[in-house]
């Protein structure tokens, strides 16, 4: 149970999706049969031990990996969209994404108007603005005539989330995007978070950071393929869910108004 009740209130709606991954022999089941109701205008954290699925599911509700059962965007199924559509409405950023290096800063953030665009047609201002927008709001604006192969790897993922949301679409999915960021950077994507969810977006991450997943609306627990709990971040059955996949090497602790997780050290045995 969701607690999502209408299909108004349903961004993405995943119905027994299973997916395989490998090839020949070494083909294995990766989702078993995963049914999923991610909240319109919310943000969801999908998180779990690694090799749980987190990416694996998130790649099958982009609709960029094949897998059997269904996804709806907004009560329509994916693959009824056309393409161009799809894109328009679900922006994308995946993880260790490859993208041209020899292309600036600029040049790879407008690649995210691409779905907006007629064929050939040079970008619109609409275009140019939103690009700018996207830049600025992950600091990025500064390096915009720079080729993307000259940044480190925390710049290169602040312009890859700026391509991302310049699509300017209803539903944004992030892989690991906190990945490369500091500590400062990382305080301000949670703010673009927030920010694109008080607009009304919908956006779903995949997050190792357990104590930022924690300031989600939603947290989407995986273990071994299958979903074992979808709640309220701050719901005490959702903490123990997350405990329980980390096989209680997590505490959840309330500290300065948020929630916050700590590793917790093996104990040695002693004889
Ligand atoms: N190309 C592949 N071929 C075969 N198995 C794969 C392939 N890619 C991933 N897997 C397996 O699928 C399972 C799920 O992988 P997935 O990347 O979805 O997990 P994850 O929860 O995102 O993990 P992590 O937290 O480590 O990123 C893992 O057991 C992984 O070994």
């Amino acid at each position: 149970m969701t607690g999502l009740d209408t299909i108004k209130n349903i961004a993405i709606c995943a119905h027994s999706i299973s997916a395989n991954l490998g090839n020949g022999l070494a083909k294995q089941q990766v989702l078993h049969g995963v049914s999923l109701d991610i909240a319109a205008g919310q943000w969801t954290s999908i998180v779990g031990p690694n090799g749980a699925g987190k990416s694996t599911l998130l790649r099958c509700l982009a609709g960029v990996l094949p897998h059997s059962g269904t996804v709806s965007l907004f009560g329509q199924p994916l693959q009824n969209l056309p393409n161009r559509e799809r894109a328009r409405q679900l922006a994308w950023l995946g993880q260790n994404e490859a993208s041209a290096d020899d292309l600036t800063v600029w040049d790879v953030a407008m690649l995210g108007r691409l779905p907006h665009q007629a064929w050939l047609a040079p970008p619109s201002s609409a275009d140019h603005a939103a690009v700018e927008q996207a830049l600025r709001a992950t600091q990025a604006w500064e390096w915009r005539s720079r080729p993307l192969g000259h940044l480190s790897g925390g710049e290169r993922q602040r312009v890859l989330l700026a391509r991302a949301l310049a699509v300017q679409a209803q539903v944004l999915l992030m892989d690991e995007p906190l990945a490369n960021l500091d500590p400062p950077h990382q305080a301000d994507w949670l703010a673009v978070v927030q920010a694109l969810v008080a607009q009304g977006s919908t956006v779903v991450s995949v997050l190792h950071e357990i104590s930022m997943a924690l300031h989600a609306d939603r947290m989407v627990v995986m273990a071994q393929g299958r979903v074992t709990h979808h709640g309220a971040s701050n719901d005490a059955s959702t903490h123990a869910a997350v405990a329980e996949v980390f096989e209680h090497r997590i505490a959840i602790h309330a500290l300065a108004g948020q929630w916050v997780a700590l590793p917790i050290m093996r104990r040695e045995t002693t004889r």
